[in-house]
């Protein structure tokens, strides 16, 4: 299941194909709490990659770890190739981030936020200043509203300046922590929407979210964690592949008993819905499970496969149920 990636050799340069973010056993233990245990992540260039893991699972405390902001236990780290957080002068004009939200003057306008953010950037050029945050704002479309103190911008519409601030450079990486957190369903639907543009113009985006919906929406790539350790990482094809035989049926114990002859493993039944997992190599005709189940006097309401979502792929690899506020 799970996607192999090349090994970054550290070598390559901006425009490279390596992986942008490789760890290997990253571990972070604050006393008496293990936040990341052992983490083996690869993040493909191009990709749009999902963080995912519920509140608490070490989703910020690694992203910390990625810019340099804390030191790893033990373990490595790479950002783009380079060593972290020995790299971080190097390597961070090459990233932008969102982190826990933007730090904006609610006194200044939007725009003057960006031109402050610029002006304290020692790698940003003063002559192309202006025209720089003039398409910033464009791109996360607040060019409209770039007047307006930031103190009257909503919760999204701060969101987005804060990603204008990450893109006042070129980008070959964003990093963003919880980007809708917060947000209404609108504003959530402009980041996604934007997130989306900016994988289309070649940006790599790895970004956190609790939200499995989200990261089925807009990302390739996820990563799951839970209690501090990777539980898996692929395309978000790859893992949603899982699919299931499912059977409606007034009768789920005769059903279980015959799915279970024809191979079927991991059944569960929930009211009168018995689920399965048909194997992978040399599996069975759906037909002649059908018909079995008729011969068994099985009576039958639905049957088919259903596409497990990353939310059945959460639960039956973690035994957790994923239930935290959205
Ligand atoms: N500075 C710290 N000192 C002590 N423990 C910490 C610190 N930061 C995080 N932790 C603990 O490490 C664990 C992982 O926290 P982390 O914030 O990385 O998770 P998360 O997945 O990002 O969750 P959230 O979405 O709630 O931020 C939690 O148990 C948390 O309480």
């Amino acid at each position: 299941m799970e996607e192999q990636v090349p090994e970054a050799d550290g070598a390559e340069g901006p425009g490279g194909g390596g992986p942008v973010i490789v760890t290997r056993g990253l571990v972070k233990r604050y006393r008496g709490t293990l936040a990341v245990d052992g983490l083996d992540l690869t993040v493909p260039r191009g990709s749009v990659f999902g963080f995912l893991g519920p509140n608490g699972s070490g989703k910020t405390t690694t992203i910390r770890m990625l810019m340099g902001l804390i030191e790893p236990t033990s373990g490595t780290a790479r950002l783009l190739g380079e060593p972290m957080p020995r790299a971080v002068r190097t390597v961070l004009p090459r990233v932008g981030a969102l982190i826990e939200g933007p730090a904006l003057y609610g006194f200044l306008s939007g725009r003057d936020n960006l031109l402050r953010y610029d002006a304290v950037d020692p790698t940003a050029d003063p002559r192309t200043r202006a025209a720089r945050v003039g398409e910033a704002l464009a791109r996360v479309g607040l060019a409209a509203a770039a007047g307006k103190k930031a103190r009257a911008y909503s919760l999204g519409m701060k969101q987005r300046l804060g990603l204008a601030a990450a893109l006042l450079q070129p980008r070959e990486l964003l990093i963003l922590d919880e980007p809708t957190n917060g947000l209404d369903p609108q504003g959530m639907r402009e980041i996604r929407s934007l997130v989306r543009e900016l994988a289309a113009d070649g940006t790599t985006v790895f970004l956190s979210s609790h939200l499995l919906d989200e990261i089925e929406q807009v990302c390739t790539h996820a990563a799951v964690m839970s209690r501090g350790r990777l539980i898996t990482q692929g395309t978000v094809d790859a893992l949603a592949a899982r699919s299931r035989l499912a059977v409606t049926t007034p009768d789920p114990a005769d059903a279980t008993r015959v799915l279970k002859e024809h191979g079927v493993t991991d059944l569960t039944t929930l009211d009168d819905k018995v689920t399965g997992e048909l194997p992978a190599s040399d599996p069975p005709d759906l037909a002649d499970i059908n018909a079995a189940l008729v011969t068994a006097g099985v009576r039958v309401r639905a049957f088919g496969v259903e596409r497990a979502s990353l939310e059945d792929v959460f639960v039956s690899l973690t035994g957790e149920g994923f239930d935290v506020a959205g």
